[in-house]
């Protein structure tokens, strides 16, 4: 068992946002995290990442907790957070090379990765020379996306991966989980992104009200491909959807 989440619980003052949630994503598996937005996905990819405190439940990753040993937890995750925050002063290289320090990566493992990454990634090399602060989302999150892997960690999380990123990166992002995704590792994404979802997930999770509507495989999902993913997501959650509001003002 890789990573074993239970009867996990968050709220924000009074609004309960996770309410026992049981999650195990077994090694192998690309579990992908679906829901509206604001239904707290990313809350508890945080919770996960010691980022958020919830209010209760257990949390093991490859058998570690937090509470036991959370720099040997934390060596063996990858994050790409929602909000991305890199250090706008240092230039793509810069960051690279101060992240590969902090994971004690040795210089020709360093280099090695970073350059390998930064040429899957980047065809104009001359930005990875200026300060981040001037790179577009999309520049931005590319170096967040080498960040979280150049450790080689065990688990990898990525909240909204595919954002911003354009039609090209997004399909090398795609090879890249991919490939990442070998049988002694975990991904776990969040994502509105459907079209990608279906490339790289074996597992979905549909999260709503604070509990999982769904949580299985993908064939299962989509009814051994009977149904596309957005088609599978949409039988499930158009009837909890409500529009109270009409906006036929805008068709005179
Ligand atoms: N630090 C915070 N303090 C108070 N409320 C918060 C905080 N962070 C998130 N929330 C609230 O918790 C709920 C879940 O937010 P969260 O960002 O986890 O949702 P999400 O599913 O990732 O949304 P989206 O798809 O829009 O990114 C929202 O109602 C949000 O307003």
């Amino acid at each position: 068992m890789s990573l074993e989440i239970k009867e996990l619980t968050k709220a924000y003052g009074k609004k309960q946002v996770l309410q026992n949630l049981n999650i195990t994503v077994e090694q192998g598996q690309c579990y992908c995290l679906l829901g509206k937005n604001g239904v707290g996905k990313s809350t508890f990819l945080n919770c996960i990442l010691d980022l958020v405190q919830p209010d209760s439940g257990t949390i093991s990753l490859f058998g570690q907790d937090y509470h036991k040993d959370s720099l040997a937890v934390k060596r063996n995750v990858g994050a790409l957070c929602e909000d991305n925050p890199l250090i706008e002063e240092f230039t793509g290289l810069e960051y690279l090379n101060f992240v590969a320090k902090l994971y004690k990566l040795t210089a020709a493992e360093a280099e090695e990765r970073i350059t390998s990454l930064t040429n899957y990634f980047f065809t104009d090399k001359e930005s990875l020379h200026k300060n981040i602060a001037g790179y577009s989302t999309g520049m931005k999150k590319k170096v967040g996306i080498a960040a979280a892997i150049l450790h080689k960690p065990g688990i990898l999380i990525l909240d909204e991966p595919f954002t911003g990123l354009d039609p090209i990166a997004a399909q090398l992002l795609v090879n890249l989980i991919r490939n990442y995704s070998t049988p002694n590792r975990v991904v776990l994404i969040s994502s509105h992104d459907l079209n990608y979802v279906e490339k790289v997930a074996t597992h979905i999770g549909v999260l709503n009200d604070g509990q999982l509507m769904y949580n299985g495989s993908v064939q299962e999902f989509t009814m051994n491909g009977e149904n596309l993913i957005d088609q599978a997501l949409f039988q499930l959650l158009l009837p909890h959807h409500t529009t109270e509001t009409n906006i036929d003002w805008m068709l005179t």
